[in-house]
């Protein structure tokens, strides 16, 4: 029989601890309210120990390597293999060994309470918290509830899949030893970062990517830049097929991968980078008159639509599936939250205002920490066409900067700006080549600020870095070229 605990009441009340619902709660707190945050994993969500920081660490080394084979009089102190275990350790050190203390004392230090288990809403303003041991306790919130639940990897249903033991990115960020042989399927962001990894530790790669090519959010040149160098490592990228089964007969055995083109490959494991779901199909959303399973939709400010008392911010929202971008509305929905608790009249929902996640629709940026990198702010030309711009696209070859070629010998990589040709500012920018993942911000504050190009003109990068793109691209638009 269920047992329930005392009830307990907050102003406001988190489903979810990963990097968004911690900065909610954090910024309700900031505010003055109380507030309660629910988890059933481990504090820090996804991003701290299966996606953004166990892969970071494993993809340094790696990047770091390449780097320096680059370097004429160092690349003979680096032909070696890595050191896996080395690596593999660094990995599980930045993962906290899967243990989330430091980020519960960090909670608990700022006043939050945590609540462990698993959180359902259970009507207007009410969460029920059902903890591991099976207890349940009911949390009411005066004023918001935060829906912070983010996503999960998606394994397409394919026939045989459910003995095939697939690797999600949770294992594929996690695991303890290299596979001899490994497929991914999908050229997104997981695949080729995770294909970079396992590749430079001794994996045999195979790539199945359904579309043309790879990374195809971002420029074309970003994935054929990334392709080209993946293929130099080995890796063998196939496009324009699909899987149609999996099939592993042994427990311990390989894995058999059937393609639509009837070719069949064998590996010894096999990674879906095949995108998200959201977390919201066990949240008791039909109690509140939303659809579970379903991805949220908000206004700027992070409230869902037609209730509002809820809030959803984070990947759960599918506006950007980033952790940098879900913590900047993490910042937004915090102070509307207070704001709104406080009675403050008007809020600043406006364009760029203090309440609206502007910056959602007009400068999200991300770094692909591939060799090379790859990193983008803004619109893409295509994405700029679509959206109606009267738009140029600025082309420039990274390995034609002085920087560049010092940073690296036979450095390969492009830039890309999009000016928005009636307010001559900048809609987009990507930036393709070793070390230019620190540069992306740069673009970031050109692109948010909305800065004019005469005065961009004033920003003088400094001589001899890679930040010289910036006046070649400059110079490129001034003279007409594209
Ligand atoms: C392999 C990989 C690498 C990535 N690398 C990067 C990167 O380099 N940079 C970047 O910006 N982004 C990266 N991302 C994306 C990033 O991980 C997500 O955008 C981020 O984790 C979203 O944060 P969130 O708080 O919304 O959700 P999550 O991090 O998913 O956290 C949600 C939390 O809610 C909990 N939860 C869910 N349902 C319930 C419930 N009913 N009750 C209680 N608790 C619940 C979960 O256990 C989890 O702890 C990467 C993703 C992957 C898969
Ligand atoms: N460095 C970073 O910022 C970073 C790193 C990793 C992940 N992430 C985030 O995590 C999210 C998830 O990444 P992801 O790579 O899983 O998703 P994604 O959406 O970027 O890529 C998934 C790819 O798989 C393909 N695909 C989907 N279903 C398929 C199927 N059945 N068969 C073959 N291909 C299929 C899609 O066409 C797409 O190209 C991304 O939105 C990304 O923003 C960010």
């Amino acid at each position: 029989m269920t047992q329930a605990v005392e009830p307990a009441e907050y102003d406001v009340v988190v489903i979810g601890a990963g990097p968004v619902g911690e900065n909610v709660a954090d910024r309700a707190r900031a505010a003055g309210l109380s507030a309660a945050i629910v988890e059933s994993e481990l504090i820090g969500g996804e991003c701290s120990y299966w996606a953004c920081m166990p892969s970071k660490a494993l993809l340094r080394p790696v990047v770091a390597r390449a780097d320096a084979r680059r370097v004429p009089g160092l690349a003979g102190a680096v032909q070696g293999p890595l050191d896996t275990a080395a690596v593999l350790a660094h990995r599980d050190t930045y993962a906290s060994h899967w243990k989330d203390d430091g980020q519960a004392a960090w909670l608990e230090g700022v006043g939050v309470d945590i609540h462990r288990g698993h959180g359902r809403l259970t009507g207007p303003k009410a969460v029920t918290v059902t903890a591991p041991d099976g207890t349940e306790r009911r949390l009411t919130a005066r004023h918001a509830v935060a829906v912070c639940t983010g996503s999960r990897a998606v394994v397409p249903d394919l026939p045989g899949i459910d003995g095939a033991r697939p690797w999600t990115s949770r294992e594929a960020t996690s695991a303890k030893e290299v596979p001899r042989r490994l497929v991914v399927v999908g050229g997104g962001v997981v695949g080729v970062e995770m294909a970079t990894v396992w590749g430079a530790l001794g994996a045999e790669i195979t790539m199945l990517v359904r579309g043309k090519g790879l990374l195809p959010r971002m420029e074309p040149f970003a994935g054929e830049l990334v392709a080209e160098a993946l293929t130099d490592a080995e890796a063998d990228i196939r496009t324009g097929v699909s899987v149609t089964s999996v099939q592993r007969s042994a427990p311990d055995g390989p894995v058999t991968v059937a393609l639509d083109n009837g070719e069949q490959i064998e590996a010894d494991e096999i990674l879906f980078a095949t995108g998200r779901a959201p977390r919201t199909d066990d949240l008791g959303l039909e109690t509140v008159g939303l659809e579970p399973g379903s991805w949220f939709t908000v206004d700027d400010s992070c409230q869902v639509e037609g209730v509002p008392w809820l809030y959803a911010v984070g990947d759960v929202n599918h506006r950007a599936l980033l952790t940098h971008q879900g913590k900047y509305q993490a910042r937004i929905a915090g102070a509307a939250i207070a704001a709104r608790a406080q009675g403050v009249p008007n809020l600043e929902t406006g364009r760029w205002g203090a309440h609206a996640a502007t910056a959602d629709h007009a400068a999200v940026p991300q770094v692909v920490f591939t060799d090379p990198e790859a990193a983008s702010v803004g619109l893409t030309l295509a994405e700029a066409e679509q959206a109606g711009h009267r738009v140029r696209a600025v082309d420039y070859d990274l390995a034609s900067v002085a920087g560049s070629g010092l940073y690296a010998d036979g450095y390969r990589g492009r830039a890309r700006m999009i000016v928005d040709l009636d307010r001559e500012i900048l809609l987009g920018v990507t930036f393709v080549g070793p070390g230019i993942g620190e540069l992306l911000h740069s673009a970031t504050v050109a692109v948010a600020g909305e800065v004019p190009l005469d005065r961009l003109w004033h920003a003088v990068p400094a001589y001899p870095t890679i930040s010289e793109i910036w006046l070649r691209l400059l110079e490129t638009y001034r003279d007409g070229g594209s």
